[in-house]
């Protein structure tokens, strides 16, 4: 997975690069983690693409909550902005991407098409936070592999547009954007799915907040997949959220010498498992509650 390491240079560097590739395109195409649409999106991305027409895609849709997945469908309409949830990896809903591309330009589309012009094909470029599936998703669309993952924004591989299928060219180096930071707890749900390394973040800390978040959302999930009894409530004391993941850790043999519990094998167990879709499919944020994570979290 790549680590970008992100310091006002690199955020300004990459702003300026994918404003300089704005100039090429007709389309910019948002990829956004269907698990956490909010966290995942870039805080300054209004200012960044400008007045581009966009297309949001709510990737990995595979692992979200499909009925939280529809809610996010409805605000992106409600705020003017067409999305699409995808899954990259079986393909699902990609093939609707050239469609929907043109949707979104429908009304210059329409224009040129009243002057009696021919429309070429629409050019778009994918922009996204790392590890969201930029490069899968090209590959995808163009049938073959072509994208080369790259941890540093700015890495380019000389500009080329790749035939996407329909009447879509993609430019081959997708956008690198850094992901929100202000809030921890944004820092918390990029760090459950698998998006900051596990390297940045302590995981019995990331783990506590996911078990935390899975009592208060998907307590039926939690316990048919580590057989447990009971669950505190969602305003108990942290003692009683370390307790679960002791339980979790006792039932998968996360001993240490002593007989006591290695929480930190105890954390890796239950984040492989949410990260890989084996607590079901689980949704961290919903437009209805904008902070859903967090608003479970506080107090
Ligand atoms: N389950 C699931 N996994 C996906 C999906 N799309 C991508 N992945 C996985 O997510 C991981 C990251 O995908 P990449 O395509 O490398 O992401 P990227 O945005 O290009 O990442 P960077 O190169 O870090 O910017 C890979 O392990 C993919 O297999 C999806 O729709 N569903």
């Amino acid at each position: 997975m790549a680590t970008i390491q992100w310091f006002p240079g690199h955020m300004t560097r990459a702003k300026r690069q994918i404003q300089e590739k704005l100039k090429l395109i007709d389309l910019a195409i948002e990829l956004l983690d269907a698990r956490v649409p909010l966290s995942s999106r870039n805080p300054m991305i209004d200012e960044i693409l400008m007045n581009k027409p966009r297309l949001v895609l709510l990737n990995k849709a595979d692992l979200a909550d499909p009925s939280v997945t529809r809610e996010w469908v409805q605000y992106f309409a409600g705020i003017g902005i067409e999305a699409l949830p995808i899954d990259c990896v079986s393909g699902e809903g990609v093939r609707a991407i050239p469609e929907r591309a043109k949707h979104a330009l429908k009304d210059k589309i329409e224009k040129q098409l009243s002057k009696g012009m021919n429309p070429r094909a629409v050019r778009a470029l994918i922009v996204g936070i790392p590890n969201v599936g930029k490069s899968t998703l090209i590959n995808r669309l163009a049938g073959k592999h072509i994208a080369a993952t790259g941890d540093k924004p700015g890495v380019t591989k000389g500009q080329q547009w790749i035939k996407a299928g329909g009447d879509l060219e993609l430019l081959d180096t997708p956008g690198i954007l850094w992901p929100k930071f202000e809030d921890q707890q944004v820092g918390y749900k990029l760090a459950a799915i698998g998006s900051i390394s596990d390297q940045i973040l302590q995981v019995e800390d990331v783990a506590y907040h996911a078990i935390r978040f899975l009592i208060a959302g998907y307590p039926g999930e939690l316990q048919q997949r580590y057989e447990l009894d009971e669950l505190p409530s969602g305003q108990s004391e942290p003692n009683a959220f370390v307790d679960v993941m002791e339980r979790i850790g006792r039932k998968r043999g996360c001993l240490q010498s002593g007989g006591t519990i290695n929480l930190e094998k105890a954390s890796m167990v239950i984040l492989r498992d949410l990260r890989g879709g084996k607590l079901g499919r689980i949704s961290l944020e919903s437009p209805n509650q904008m902070q859903y994570m967090t608003s479970t979290l506080d107090g």
